[in-house]
């Protein structure tokens, strides 16, 4: 198979913080489409994946392909351009603008000072607006002031902000922590809708969590792959149990 086949291919990724290899000749394939979660104890290294592949972090050796361009080469702003959202776990949206006006902001046409300056609202904005509402859940709350939201409808806000710029891969690091039971439901549910239309990276530590979503699991450990696949056959691993149990 050759790389054009994935949207994204990482090959002997690694990166060193004097002379400690966070990520060690990492090679990874991710297909179109699919919902990746990245597992692995405290330190394995995969905040420090997605750093890599977001442009937050330089390599120090390897390779980031996304639809074939070479994204190591790239700033971290071209990185998003070409077509990679990555949310960090605190949502950093504008709590005194409402869920409408925060959706809005985030269509890229009207992002940077003479974007917002020359930024009208059109109709093809509001129907991405609506979309990405009905996506995220937030239908009935877009005059809301986002501060009233609850810490779930603000993670699910943020989200949509990104997927108002139609990312091809999307990147969440713990999009469940601090959640309810029932607002893990509602994002798994999200989750499964969204990477209908692209690939969606999640580093997750809720293994319930982890098994509504993923298609395949990667288990990180001391920044290499100990076991790739489907999580039945990952958690049924005799290495990943023996990382897992901590003997
Ligand atoms: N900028 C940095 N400088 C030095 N060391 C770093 C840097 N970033 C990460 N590390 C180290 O790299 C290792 C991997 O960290 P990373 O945050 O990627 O792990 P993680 O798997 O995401 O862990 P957690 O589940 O705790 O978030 C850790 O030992 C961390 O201390």
């Amino acid at each position: 198979m050759s790389n054009t086949d994935f949207v994204l291919a990482v090959e002997d990724l690694t990166v060193s913080f004097d002379g400690f290899k966070a990520v060690d000749s990492l090679t990874m394939y991710i297909d179109k489409n699919e919902l990746r979660v990245l597992v692995g104890p405290n330190g394995a290294g995969k905040t420090t994946v997605l750093d890599l592949i977001c442009g937050k972090t330089k390599s120090t050796a390897g390779s980031i392909k996304f639809n074939n361009t070479e994204l190591t080469k790239l700033s971290e702003h071209e990185i998003v351009r070409s077509g990679v959202g990555r949310k960090f776990q605190n949502p950093s949206i504008y709590e005194n603008l409402s869920v409408y006006q925060n959706l809005e902001v985030s269509y890229p046409k009207g992002r940077g000072v003479f974007g917002s300056l020359t930024f009208k609202r059109t109709k093809e904005v509001e129907d991405r607006v609506r979309k990405v509402a009905e996506d995220i859940m937030l239908t009935e709350f877009l005059d809301m002031e986002s501060a009233l939201l609850s810490h779930g409808q603000k993670q699910w806000l943020e989200i949509g902000m990104l997927l108002m710029q139609e990312p091809e891969l999307l990147m969440l690091d713990e999009p469940v922590a601090g959640m309810s039971a029932k607002e893990r439901d509602q994002t798994a549910e999200l989750l499964n809708r969204i990477c209908q239309n692209r690939s969606v990276i999640v580093i997750e530590h809720d293994m319930e969590f982890v098994k509504k979503i993923a298609h395949k699991v990667t288990v990180l450990h001391q920044g290499k792959i100990l076991a790739e696949g489907p999580m039945e056959k990952v958690q049924a691993d005799e290495k990943v149990i023996e990382v897992y149990l901590g003997h």
